[in-house]
């Protein structure tokens, strides 16, 4: 129901680009935030906001705007957020909350920044846009956790986090997963490619055959669902031998993982 989500003020979103975007056309989507309710930070103008201030929201009102705000939700590059923050901390109640959806950067370092408030950290995937997405939360604070979760089950399975050590697997889990998920897409086509299928051929099955097979996915067993296709001794299971040669899959895949891992830490 929109502006259900009752934050003691509105909703400040800081950043409006591929994420931040995605977040704004989730909350109006599922009417998770009433428009009116919310105010959008962002140095340059971007079709997102537009279709919110259209709605109602407020676009770069003067910062003392902020007094009223609820919840700071910082969806900057972590390279910058300090310069961004620094500006507005000035003008935040007591009562706000810091949600950040920034990879790597610590609830310890934000404190640094712009300490004072109680802080969330959720990572989002940018499925939220559709009302479609995943979303790992954790916070030290109760009232910042409920708040955080407030604001992205509407439009994502959520996952609440016991540590915040545990940020940096989500994010390179479910944050990056899409990626490599479009990365193996691509290989998937390419290889088919080499097997004779030409190219534009190659891409319409790939990408047909994993949309169909994520729309099918569920919470089901997935050995049970690989055994649903691959017959014992059939071409599938080939596939598959060739696939797990070795323990390839679980390195490569421990390998990437572990390689996101690190790089969030390098952020934070
Ligand atoms: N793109 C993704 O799938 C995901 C991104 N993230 C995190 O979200 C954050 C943002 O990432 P993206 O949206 O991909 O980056 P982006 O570069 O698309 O968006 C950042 C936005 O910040 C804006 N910005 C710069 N200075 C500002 C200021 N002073 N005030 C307000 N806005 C300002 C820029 O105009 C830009 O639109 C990053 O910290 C990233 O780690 C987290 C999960 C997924
Ligand atoms: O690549 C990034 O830095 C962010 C983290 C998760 C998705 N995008």
């Amino acid at each position: 129901m929109a502006g259900s989500v009752r934050s003691g003020g509105p909703v400040v979103l800081v950043g409006c680009g591929r994420l931040g975007s995605a977040i704004l056309e989730g909350w109006l989507l599922t009417e998770t935030v009433a428009p009116a309710d919310l105010i959008i930070l962002s140095p340059s103008e971007k079709p997102a906001a537009e279709a919110a201030r259209a709605q109602g929201a407020r676009i770069n009102p003067p910062l003392e705007a902020l007094t009223e705000a609820g919840v700071i939700v910082l969806a900057v590059k972590p390279a910058i957020w300090r310069e961004v923050v620094t500006p507005l901390a000035p003008f935040l109640n007591d009562q706000a909350v810091i949600l950040s959806v920034m990879a790597g950067v610590t609830a310890p370092t934000l404190a640094e920044g712009i300490g004072g408030w109680p802080i969330v950290r959720v990572m989002p995937t940018t499925g939220v846009s559709r009302g479609r997405g995943v979303a790992s939360i954790w916070s030290a604070d109760d009232r910042a956790q409920g708040l955080g979760r407030a604001l992205f089950e509407p439009m994502a399975e959520t996952v609440v986090l016991a540590d915040e050590a545990l940020m940096d697997a989500a994010t390179a889990v479910a944050g990056s997963g899409a990626a490599y998920f479009y990365a193996f897409t691509e290989a998937l086509a390419r290889a088919g490619q080499a097997s004779g299928l030409d190219a534009a051929t190659a891409d319409v099955l790939a990408r047909a055959t994993l949309r169909s097979a994520a729309d099918s996915m569920g919470d089901d067993d997935l050995e049970a669902l690989i055994g649903r296709i691959a017959s014992p001794g059939g071409s599938t299971r080939a596939g598959l031998d060739a696939l797990a040669k070795d323990g390839r899959l679980t390195r490569m895949l421990d390998e990437t993982v572990a390689a996101a891992v690190r790089r969030n830490r390098e952020m934070g």
